[in-house]
């Protein structure tokens, strides 16, 4: 199993992890010569084919993770590995096995096409020119872009941009993919369909570390997620992990639930709260197994109105990430 820790020891360490960080730290220097750490001795690893959520507040580090396992940046100390290969010394290997998807105008030339930006990556990447015209009409057609390929990106749509940059990570092929706030400033139905495609990416394979701050998004996507705050991993673990920790509960709704019934799930382990009249209830439940109970009971008692919503990531990232609205 791939696993993080709080921040200093290595645990979980095993050979099918694809990326790992090992106490890995960032500092930087601020134009009035401040010391400013901006990650602060993370170690975690991500298996091949997961996907990991990194999730925190503006500030906490995020994408200085990012932009060090993309080998834009370089760590203070510490290590990081990319397939096997290290992200300080070996950034050669690293580049071929890493896509970035970057959210927004970073990374793309405006006035060049699409396409001529997806040629100019591949050969960047190293590809031959026959291999690069391959794997950019590949792209072009799996991310639906054939029909604007030859416009200018500044005329294409956030969605069509972010589409751009999710074509520009893949021509290489990469090993893994890191995506940096990929939806950010997306409207719903551009958003609903880059994650669709990212779905389908899962479903071939490719590892994906995704920092995002739209917690649906990660709950979606991601089986796994690491909390980020101050430069270090607060919490981290498997989604369902965390609302069994944190006690999150499901949401049940029914209707029509006959007055006896209510009194004995109130009893019913899990149980955490009722609430409603006349019939039309909506029961708090903590635990997955107790909440299926709970659906059965209702069912059993020939309840037909029933709905279940999972625990909410955003709940979790409430309880574990402090308010700091009005902090200076
Ligand atoms: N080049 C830099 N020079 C000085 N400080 C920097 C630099 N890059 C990042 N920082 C600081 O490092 C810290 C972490 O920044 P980072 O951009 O990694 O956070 P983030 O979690 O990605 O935030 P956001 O959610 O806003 O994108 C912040 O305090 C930031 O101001």
């Amino acid at each position: 199993m791939a696993g993080f820790d709080g921040g200093h020891r290595l645990r979980g360490w095993d050979s099918m992890a694809i990326v790992t960080a090992h106490e890995l730290t960032r500092t930087f220097r601020t134009r009035r010569g401040q010391e400013v750490t901006a990650l602060d001795r993370v170690t975690f690893s991500i298996a091949e084919g997961e996907t990991v959520g990194l999730l925190g507040p503006n500030g906490a580090g995020k994408t200085t993770l990012a932009r060090i396992l993309a080998t834009l940046l370089l760590p203070t100390r510490g290590t990081a590995q990319v397939a096997g290969w290290d992200v300080a010394r070996q950034a050669k290997q690293v580049r071929r096995a890493v896509g970035l998807v970057l959210g927004g105008e970073r990374g793309l030339y405006r006035r060049l096409t699409a396409r001529q930006n997806l040629r100019y990556w591949a050969a960047l990447q190293g590809l031959r020119r026959k291999e690069a015209d391959r794997r950019t009409d590949e792209v072009i057609e799996r991310l639906g872009l054939v029909a604007r390929v030859d416009d200018r990106v500044e005329t294409f749509s956030r969605g069509m941009v972010q589409r751009v940059h999710l074509a520009r990570a893949l021509v290489s092929d990469p090993q893994v993919l890191i995506m940096d706030e990929p939806t950010n400033g997306m409207d719903p139905h551009a958003r609903a369909g880059f994650l669709r495609l990212v779905r389908e990416l899962q479903g071939s394979g490719v590892t994906i570390l995704l920092t995002t701050h739209d917690m649906l998004e990660a709950q979606e996507l991601c089986a796994r997620v690491a909390l980020v705050d101050g430069g270090r991993i607060v919490r981290a673990g498997a989604t369902e992990e965390l609302f069994a920790d944190l006690h999150a509960p499901r949401m049940v709704t029914a209707s029509g639930v006959p007055e006896d019934l209510r009194s004995r799930l109130a009893a019913f382990p899990g149980v955490s709260g009722i609430d409603g009249t006349d019939g039309d209830l909506t029961l708090r439940v903590v635990g997955e197994e107790e909440a299926n109970q709970v659906l059965l009971a209702l069912a059993g008692a020939g309840v037909r109105q029933l709905a279940m919503a999972p625990p909410n990531l955003a709940d979790v990232y409430r309880t574990i990430i402090a308010d700091r609205e009005f902090a200076v």
